[in-house]
């Protein structure tokens, strides 16, 4: 797992825009994991900003959403497919029919979940994963206990991620749907590099049980520390828990150019 700990939150996303650039550059049909939430917006803003410049195009990419309210009507500002449009798609040249969520508004939930599933498998699997990762340590919609070999299926949301996003719905955690599809970790372990990006104080104890914390379903980020290739980009709030600050920013300091991401 390579830390990073970055003065601000636009700077991590500038890296996390790099990474996906040179992804991009090696490899122009990759196929990239989406997130939602807060976390991932510095990183859509630079890649819009290099797409508009021309030094960048994600036209020949696929791409993949984590998850997905249940039950949102179709045209809901929050579905996570309108705000991956509205974030993402409105920033980038990509066409809209190469990006893919799971269907939340589905009759039959569990088929739409395994059909997800086959739909990534089918694409070769994810080369890069943007993830967030919660208040309580979930990462996409999963929340404390979920198995870590879990595949993509319906979740329940915990009344913490609820007031979390109740920001998103004006505030009324009422109007947050209590229940997601979700990519699993266990599908989430498959892609091949996973970049996570967290800022502000409040992910300060999540980061620090995701980097330093015991493998625990308890803090389903932490199965990470399971897989080769994390990176993990912060701002120095979420990182003031961890006890190696100091090391990962030598490490980072020391870095040798050929290194890459
Ligand atoms: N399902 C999403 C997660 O994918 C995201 O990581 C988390 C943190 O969001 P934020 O980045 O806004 O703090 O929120 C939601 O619950």
């Amino acid at each position: 797992m390579e830390v990073v700990i970055t003065e601000t939150a636009a700077k991590a996303g500038a890296l996390g825009a790099d990474a996906i650039t040179e992804l991009v550059a090696r490899q122009p049909n990759a196929v990239l994991g989406l997130a939602t939430g807060s976390s991932p917006l510095a990183v859509y803003d630079e890649l819009g900003q290099r797409v508009r410049a021309g030094t960048l195009s994600l036209a020949a990419t696929q791409a993949f959403m984590l998850d997905e309210y249940v039950g949102l009507p179709a045209d809901h500002p929050e579905r996570y497919r309108n705000v991956i449009e509205r974030e993402f798609v409105g920033r980038v040249d990509i066409d809209s029919a190469r990006v893919h969520g799971p269907d939340g508004r589905a009759a039959d939930l569990a088929a739409a979940a395994a059909d997800y599933e086959d739909q990534i498998a089918a694409a070769g699997g994810v080369d890069l994963q943007i993830l967030g990762i919660g208040t309580d340590g979930h990462i996409a919609f999963n929340e404390p206990g979920s198995s870590l070999a879990s595949r993509t299926r319906v979740k329940t949301l915990t009344h913490q991620t609820r007031a979390d996003n109740a920001r998103f719905f004006g505030g009324d955690i009422e109007a947050v749907p209590q229940h997601c599809l979700t990519q699993g970790i266990g599908t989430i372990m498959n892609a091949r590099h996973i970049m996570l990006l967290a800022s502000g104080r409040g992910k300060a104890e999540a980061v620090h049980q995701l980097v330093e914390g015991p493998i625990s379903a308890m803090w389903p980020g932490t199965i990470l520390q399971m897989h080769q290739h994390v990176t993990v980009l912060i701002d120095t709030a979420a990182a003031s828990r961890l006890q190696l600050a100091t090391y990962f920013t030598e490490t980072y300091t020391a870095k040798p150019c050929w290194q890459g991401f």
